[in-house]
C-alpha cells in the first residue's frame, strides 16, 4: 500500500551532511508539509535499518517478558516519564476509555553525577532499564540517531522559518526526549466499544518521527477534518508536528490530531518525541508574528510539558 498522498515523502538525505548545502530545496518541502498538514514521511534519514530492526526485536522481548522483568522498571510517574507503563495504563483522550496499549519510555541518559540529575531538575531522572541482554545499549544507539536526526531536521524548519538556522540547536541539545516502545495486543484483550489503541491526541513537543512495523493502525485527521490512514511506508519514518512548535510557530506549522486503531493483530511501534530542553521558554518566533498577535504566551518547556502528562495519567492514580 502506498501512503495517502495528502502525506508527502520527503528525502532528507541533503541534510546530513552537516552543512548547509541541499539545505534549501529539503526545508522548502517540510516547510510546506507542516504548513498543510503537519505531517510527513521521511526517507535517507540515516539510521540503519540494522539498528530499527535491533529496536523492535528488543522490544518484541521486552513485551513478551513476565511481571518479574516489567515490574521492577514501572513507571516513574510524569515527573520522569520514564518506564513501563501497563495496558489501559493511559488515555491519551480524557473522558474516553483508557488506551488499549502497553509502553516503555526511555529518556536521555544522564551520568549519575549530572547536576541536572543530582537537583532534581524536572525530567532529570534515571532510566530504569530491564535485565535484558542488550536492551540498554540498542536504545542508546537508536535514541543517539533519532536526537541527531532531530536537530537536522530543526535546521531545516528553522531555515523555512526565516530564522537563524541553528535558532534550536541549543533549545534541543539536552532535550526532554521519550523513546517510546508500543504494543498494542491484539489478543486476548478485545477492545470495549470505542476503545482505541491510542486515543486522539496531538502531541506535545516539537517533533514525533515514529518507526511501525508495517501493521496498519494510524489514522491522521487532516485540516478537512477528514481521518485518513498514514500507512507504513517500508524504510521510512512518519514525523509529525506537535504542540510545543506549533506554540513556537504562532499556528504556521499545524500540531495535527492523529489515533491508533485497535489491530487485529499485534502491532509494534517506535516512537521519538523529540521535546525541547525543559528550561527552554516556548515563545512566538518573531517570524510567525502575525498583525504583531502571538497567539499564545510563552511558556517554559518543562511546565508545558507536565501540564500535558499529568490529565493523561490521572486515571490510574
Ligand atoms: O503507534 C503509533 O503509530 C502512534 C503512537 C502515537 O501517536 C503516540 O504515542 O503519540
Ligand atoms: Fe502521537
Amino acid at each position: 500500500m502506498t501512503q495517502d498522498a495528502a502525506i508527502p515523502l520527503i528525502d532528507v538525505a541533503p541534510l546530513l551532511g552537516g552543512g548547509p548545502e541541499g539545505e534549501a530545496d529539503v526545508a522548502r518541502k517540510l516547510g510546506r508539509a507542516c504548513r498543510d498538514i503537519g505531517f510527513f514521511y521521511i526517507e535517507g534519514h540515516g539510521i540503519p535499518a540494522g539498528t530499527i530492526a535491533d529496536v523492535f526485536a528488543q522490544a518484541q522481548r521486552f513485551f513478551a517478558a513476565p511481571a518479574a522483568i516489567k515490574d521492577p522498571v514501572r513507571y516513574t510517574g510524569a515527573s520522569g516519564n520514564r518506564g513501563h507503563v501497563p495496558i489501559e495504563g493511559e488515555k491519551l483522550q480524557p473522558g474516553t476509555l483508557p488506551d488499549l496499549k502497553e509502553c516503555f519510555n526511555i529518556g536521555l541518559e544522564l551520568a549519575s553525577d549530572d547536576p541536572d540529575l543530582l537537583g532534581g531538575q524536572p525530567f532529570r531522572h534515571a532510566n530504569p532499564w530491564p535485565d535484558q541482554p542488550g536492551f540498554r545499549a540498542t536504545m542508546l544507539d537508536y535514541f543517539g540517531h533519532a536526537h541527531r536526526l532531530g536537530l537536522a531536521l530543526h535546521r531545516a524548519l528553522a531555515r523555512d522559518l526565516g530564522i537563524e538556522r541553528t535558532f534550536f540547536d541549543d533549545k534541543l541539545s539536552k532535550p526532554m526526549a521519550i523513546l517510546r516502545l508500543l504494543h498494542y495486543p491484539a489478543a486476548p484483550v478485545a477492545p470495549r466499544p470505542g476503545q482505541l489503541g491510542a486515543g486522539e491526541h496531538t502531541d506535545y513537543g516539537n517533533l514525533t518521527l515514529l518507526a511501525t512495523d508495517g501493521v496498519e493502525g494510524l489514522m491522521v485527521r487532516n485540516r478537512a477534518g477528514q481521518w485518513i490512514s498514514a500507512p507504513t511506508v517500508p524504510g521510512a519514518l512518519i514525523c509529525n508536528i506537535g504542540d510545543c512548535l506549533m506554540r513556537w510557530t504562532n499556528d504556521v506549522y499545524v500540531s495535527t490530531p492523529h489515533r491508533v486503531v485497535s489491530p487485529n493483530r499485534d502491532r509494534y511501534s517506535v516512537v521519538f518525541f523529540l521535546d525541547p530542553n525543559p528550561e527552554a521558554l516556548v515563545a512566538c518566533l518573531p517570524t510567525c508574528l502575525k498583525d504583531g498577535a502571538a497567539k499564545y504566551p510563552p511558556v517554559v518547556a518543562a511546565d508545558y510539558l507536565l501540564s500535558r502528562l499529568e490529565p493523561t495519567y490521572k486515571h490510574t492514580s
